[in-house]
């Protein structure tokens, strides 16, 4: 079975295996020459494949939590899960250039007239052909046959014939055709398979963060990378090092260090569910940019104007000079019981689900002898919460299901430092959500806007003065990034803000480059490596 899969994809004989991959199994009749039946079951890794596509579609789900426990099912592993990973993410990515190319080859057909079922089987047999290199008669069998098995006879001759059609160019061939006609927004849309409104964000966000328009191309096409998974090791709960020999043995290959954070591991395979570290979690996936607003959160300085910091805090700290509170110079603060009586000891994390920078927050906090109250306004993402969290000793971090807006009723403030992980298009992490671009469109951000902002508004009303709060999203879309700041500002004048690059460059194992004159940080795919995080640190100056 393994080797005619292997066949199947190219790697080896006819793309058919050694029986022409048509199923002559021990006891079936005898063939006619030239009869081929019907095969009767579709190559695995394509099926799930197709079934995840035609779940996203369907039910709106999201790939990368149907795909895995799908594989673990139906034991899909090794080489044969490798490639239906590649090609649900890849068929899924690159949709948008795929669509073009189809639309070429359907006669004049509309794609919109194909049923979506049989329009996801010509996207898959066009990654294999133009995205994975799968020899063109392994790309169109298994694809043709895969749609005998989910549609029947009759549709199996369009995708036949149309597949065929996508075959007759070369990839880049293709990528002329379809990059040849309309603006340059349309035409990087369908190259880079993009929607044109998101194409248009990305290079209004460039202009906006000083970088050139020029770098478009670059950003979109990171967007389509698969990201190394990266990890975290959360402080005090493992160490790196040790993090890093559970990967070792895991998956054989050591990982790599963070470029930019401290506690940050990239894997190159393996499944980090089974590190023990990560089932205890004292560790987690985490992109590094997420890690790195976390930390910058945890980093930034109280004060100037700290009510409950003495002048002589201040100076020990150096306050004034809006350096960073490095973790060497951070108090060694006693005991989490006796967190009420530090002056940074309430911290808050507004949007917790499901739990990653509330995570390493509630890490630094027991380290700090801090509380930190981890807020979700979804019961079920609260519930991630508390799995994430579970390696805190307890104490250090409380969930609580509610509406961040009403955080007042919470009763725990007011906090020293808030984490506002606002609820976003997600447009900065395209790259790990591949479905997520086809799914989002503009009116999301007018619905996301009025929350972004209350949300803003109700973490400063809950902060102390001298306090700190961090507003993030993992979009770079000028609307929900520094717009929702800017209006904040210019409404309520108890609010100054921090100097994010200089906080961020200066707790990074390095300085990140390109990140401008500030305040605000921009992170992005094609020159940091991470999710497109956006940070602002905004400081309360006055009740
Ligand atoms: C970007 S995610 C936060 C990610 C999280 N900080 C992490 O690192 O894992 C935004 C979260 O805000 C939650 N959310 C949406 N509206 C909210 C509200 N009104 N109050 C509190 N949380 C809300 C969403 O359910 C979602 O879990």
């Amino acid at each position: 079975m393994r080797a005619e899969r292997g066949d199947a994809r190219g790697r080896s004989g006819d793309g058919r295996g050694g029986d022409g991959g048509r199923g002559t199994r021990s006891g079936a009749p005898r063939r006619r020459p030239g009869y081929r039946p019907r095969r009767e079951k579709p190559d695995a890794p394509r099926e799930a494949a197709y079934e995840v596509l035609r779940q996203v579609a369907a039910s709106d789900a999201y790939a990368n939590l149907v795909l895995p426990p799908l594989l673990r099912e139906r034991g899909i592993v090794g080489r044969d899960a490798a490639f239906a990973t590649e090609l649900t993410y890849g068929t899924l990515r690159l949709r948008g250039r795929y669509d073009a190319v189809i639309a070429r080859c359907t006669n004049g057909r509309p794609l919109d007239q194909l049923d979506p079922e049989v329009l996801d089987l010509l996207r898959l047999g066009t990654h294999q052909l133009l995205g994975m290199r799968v020899p063109t008669h392994a790309a169109v069998s298994e694809t043709v046959s895969l749609a005998r098995s989910v549609t029947g006879q009759g549709p199996s001759g369009l995708v036949n014939a149309v597949l065929r059609a996508v075959a007759r160019r070369s990839p880049e061939q293709w990528l002329e055709e379809v990059g040849g006609s309309g603006d340059d927004v349309a035409r990087l849309a369908a190259t880079a398979s993009h929607p044109e409104w998101i194409v248009r964000a990305f290079r209004q966000s460039l202009l906006a963060n000083d970088r050139p328009a020029a770098e478009l191309p670059d950003v979109l096409a990171a967007n389509n990378l698969a990201p190394r998974v990266t990890l975290v090791a959360r402080p005090g709960l493992v160490e790196p090092a040790r993090l890093a020999t559970e990967i070792e043995n895991e998956s054989g290959e050591p990982p790599a260090r963070g470029r930019w954070s401290p506690y940050a591991l990239l894997t190159v395979g393996g499944d980090p569910a089974r590190l023990p570290s990560v089932r205890r979690a004292a560790a987690g996936v985490q992109d590094e940019g997420s890690q790195l607003v976390a930390l910058a959160l945890a980093a930034a300085l109280l004060g100037p104007s700290a009510s409950r910091l003495g002048p002589e805090d201040i100076e020990s700290r150096g306050v004034d000079d809006g350096a960073p509170l490095r973790r060497d110079d951070a108090a060694p603060l006693g005991p989490h019981d006796a967190a009420s009586a530090s002056p940074d000891a309430r911290w808050l994390d507004l949007c917790a689900g499901p739990g990653g920078k509330a995570a390493l927050l509630g890490a630094l906090a027991h380290e700090r002898g801090a509380h930190l109250l981890a807020n979700e306004v979804a019961p079920h993402r609260a519930r991630l919460v508390r799995s994430s969290v579970a390696a805190v000793p307890a104490g250090t971090v409380e969930v609580r299901t509610g509406d961040g807006r009403e955080i007042a009723d919470a009763g725990q403030g007011p906090f020293d430092r808030v984490m506002v992980d606002a609820p976003c298009t997600g447009l900065g992490a395209l790259r790990r959500r591949p479905e997520s671009r086809w799914r989002r469109s503009l009116a999301d951000l007018a619905q996301l806007g009025p929350l972004q902002r209350d949300l803003l508004d109700a973490a400063l009303s809950a902060t102390r003065v001298g306090g700190v709060v961090a507003y993030v999203t993992c979009s770079p879309h000028v609307a929900e990034t520094r717009a929702v700041v800017e209006d904040t500002l210019r409404h309520r004048d108890d609010v100054e803000l921090i100097d994010a690059v200089a906080v961020v460059s200066s707790l990074a194992l390095e300085p990140p480059p390109g990140l401008g004159d500030g305040p605000f940080v921009q992170l992005w795919p094609h020159l940091h490596g991470t999710d497109a995080m956006f940070l602002a640190l905004l400081r309360r100056t006055s009740s």
